[in-house]
């Protein structure tokens, strides 16, 4: 019944054309929409290749997501698989490339409402930490999901600890197998995706044993279904965890191996070897199986954290023009709840958030498609600031992303908690992302570390050249920089020099008031692992700091490349100073702190940033 009567909303809208509150404000527009979207999606002819697909899927009944709020957690995984498969079918038929930039524009059309997702996630694993041979071999099989493998690293016991991953490959000399074992019902592989129902192999993430040499954590290639009629192979439990917070449409699953044998050459070898008699050859570096994670990482940015945010911001921001609730003058209509100031203040920091998150998301893959290629050829020189900047880039957006969709939520009022709002199944899938790819808090840590450690190196080096080569995401540390912001007027807060710095001093001071307090615990006697978790909340605050002041400076930079854009760069430039100003004022004690602002330059910034709120407007 309430879909017919929100369908019923919808189509009255659609008879009578687009609201007419929302067709007036469209009319008001203050720059080039067309111009706009052309350099979102990195040219014309980029828009019209989205759009040519996004009209296939929304016009092709077997993509179509109606009834997906009525479905069973099996109704919607079967839908997904249908989808999935109805994908690869109009690829093929339409020539489009595995790399393509269609296939990305497709899985965003429909909202990630696919099965095989991990599947994906195997296929960068495979290119990453596999050998070429073994990319040739299975690559392939792969492409046509003749085979579908799950990435299986994490167990009931350990997903964040891999370490402490119990499952055990242990090498057969005799025969030329490992044999894959799950010891304890810790070590079960617990929540990957695709294995539930779906995947005929798991890419096993287990602990290498070598004539009772333990070689850590690498990756083996298990058949675990019958190729023949998909039932379980022998010495393999697998199946279903059951409902979930949202992600019906995956079947995340459980999964025991009992001494299940696998050919010599099924360990992905890239990075390392074993010998057919049992020697093990290590080529890259103890972390370079963890690869995987950080490729998943940089993707993950752009396909599943910012785009459902930039959905949740059209959704909110559409209601609020078309929603009239109480008056602003009592001789007055009711107004549209996009004119209060307050409306104003919850949805344009997330749309400029979502806009700041595009190009830092731009600027992280052109970093890591460059350290990438270098990484896999064995170079990896650049690998400790490509994980902490994937760390914390992954921890940090998602963070703000589950936010952010969750204050446009709660913008909407009592339709906002409406499945069929599309805005709570946007906030459930989002909280995922905070755990999967690893835990939020963690990955500020594995920041943290980078940045301590790279603090501690340039104190220790009075080498002054030592500064020139800081690696660029941390070049901010080694720059001489005033200790008071210099602001004496409230425009002087909508200089993105001024504020950018003022993030570069915050983060700066929490670094090393961090690694003051880490190293005053460790030179008085405290052991250095238990004086890190002493200081970690502290490293943590110094991550976010990091990864905001990041984020501004890239927002800031990306403003250059549209100067040759008057009304484009006005609105980008007043989104990136909504930006800046949201988070210095949202974490104002930070910038207080040590006199760095005052208290009238506060005001001075709060008064920029309400008067930039009716300019967005
Ligand atoms: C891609 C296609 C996507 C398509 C779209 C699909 C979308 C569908 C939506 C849902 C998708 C969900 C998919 C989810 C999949 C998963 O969740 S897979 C499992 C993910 N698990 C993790 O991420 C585990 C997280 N845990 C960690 O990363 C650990 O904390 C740790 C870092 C591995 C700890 O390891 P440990 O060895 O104990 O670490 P340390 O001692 O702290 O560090 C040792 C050194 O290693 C360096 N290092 C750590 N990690 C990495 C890395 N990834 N790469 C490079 N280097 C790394 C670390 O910096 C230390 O270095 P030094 O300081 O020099 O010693
Ligand atoms: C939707 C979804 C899909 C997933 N898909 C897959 C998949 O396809 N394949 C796969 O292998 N896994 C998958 N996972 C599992 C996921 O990778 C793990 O859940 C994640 O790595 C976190 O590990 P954990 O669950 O053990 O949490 P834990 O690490 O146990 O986290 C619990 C708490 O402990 C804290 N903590 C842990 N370690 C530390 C530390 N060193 N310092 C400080 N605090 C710490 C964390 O901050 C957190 O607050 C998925 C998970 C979800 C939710």
């Amino acid at each position: 019944m309430a879909n017919q009567i929100y369908s019923l909303m919808a189509r009255n809208t659609r008879n009578k054309g687009v609201n007419p509150s929302l067709a007036a404000e469209r009319q008001n527009k203050s720059f080039n929409v067309e111009r706009l979207t052309n350099l979102l999606d990195g040219g014309e002819e980029l828009t019209q290749r989205r759009r040519q697909v996004e009209s296939m899927i929304y016009s092709d009944p077997v993509f179509s997501q109606r009834n997906n709020y009525f479905m069973s957690q099996n109704q919607r995984y079967e839908a997904a698989v249908r989808k999935s498969v109805h994908c690869k079918k109009l690829m093929k038929q339409m020539g489009w490339r595995e790399e393509g930039p269609e296939k990305s524009y497709m899985y965003r059309a429909l909202g990630g409402d696919t099965a095989f997702n991990i599947h994906a996630v195997f296929r960068r694993a495979l290119h990453s930490l596999g050998a070429d041979e073994q990319i040739s071999k299975w690559g392939p099989l792969t492409e046509n999901f003749q085979i579908i493998v799950t990435y299986a690293q994490t167990e009931m016991g350990h997903g964040t600890y891999l370490q402490g991953l119990e499952t055990t490959a242990t090498y057969d000399a005799s025969t030329q197998e490992f044999v894959l074992n799950t010891p304890s019902l810790s070590a079960t592989k617990w929540w990957p995706g695709d294995l539930g129902r779906t995947a005929t192999h798991a890419l096993v993430l287990a602990q290498l044993y070598c004539s009772g040499t333990c070689h850590g954590m690498h990756g083996f290639l298990v058949p675990i279904r019958s190729l023949q009629d998909h039932s379980p192979l022998p010495g393999i439990t697998v199946g279903d965890i059951g409902p979930k917070m949202n992600f019906e449409q995956t079947d995340n699953g459980f999964l025991k191996l009992d001494h299940v044998r696998i050919p010599r050459e099924n360990m992905l070898s890239r990075f390392s070897q074993v010998l057919p008699d049992g020697t093990y050859v290590k080529k890259g570096t103890p972390q370079s199986n963890y690869l995987t994670m950080i490729v998943v990482r940089v993707q993950l940015l752009s396909s599943e954290f910012v785009p459902p945010l930039m959905k949740a911001c059209i959704i909110a921001t559409r209601y609020a023009v078309v929603r009239h609730q109480s008056k602003i003058k009592p001789s007055e209509p009711e107004v549209k709840i996009l004119d209060y100031q307050t409306q104003q203040q919850k949805l344009f920091p997330q749309l400029a958030m979502a806009y700041a998150f595009h190009f830092v998301n731009n600027s992280v893959v052109e970093f890591f498609n460059d350290a990438y290629q270098g990484i896999i050829s064995g170079d990896t020189a650049s690998l400790p600031e490509l994980h902490a900047l994937s760390s914390g880039m992954k921890a940090f957006i998602s963070d703000c992303c589950i936010l952010g969709a969750e204050t446009c939520r709660r913008a909407c009022g009592g339709h906002g908690y409406s499945l069929l709002s599309g805005l709570p199944s946007l906030v459930t899938k989002l909280s995922a992302s905070c755990t999967y790819e690893g835990e939020n808090t963690v990955l500020y840590l594995q920041t943290a570390r980078y940045l301590v450690k790279s603090y501690l190196q340039i104190q220790s080096s009075q080498d002054s050249e030592s500064h020139k080569v800081l690696p660029q995401s941390i070049q901010y540390f080694a720059s001489t920089r005033t200790d008071r912001c210099p602001a004496q007027k409230a425009v002087d807060f909508l200089n993105p020099a001024l504020y950018t710095e003022a993030y570069a001093h915050v983060a700066a001071r929490l670094i090393r008031n961090s690694a003051d307090k880490l190293y005053d615990l460790t030179s008085s006697g405290t052991d250095q692992y238990v004086a890190w978790n002493q200081t970690s909340v502290l490293h943590v605050q110094a991550a976010k700091a990091h990864c905001h002041y990041f984020i501004v400076k890239t927002f800031a930079a990306s403003l250059r490349k549209l100067e040759n854009e008057p009304e484009i760069h006005q609105v980008m430039k007043r989104l990136c100073d909504l930006y800046a100003l949201h988070g210095l004022l949202s974490d104002l004690g930070n910038f207080l702190h040590d006199g760095y602002m005052s208290g009238a330059q506060a005001d001075l910034a709060t008064a920029a940033y309400l008067d930039l709120l009716p300019l967005i407007r």
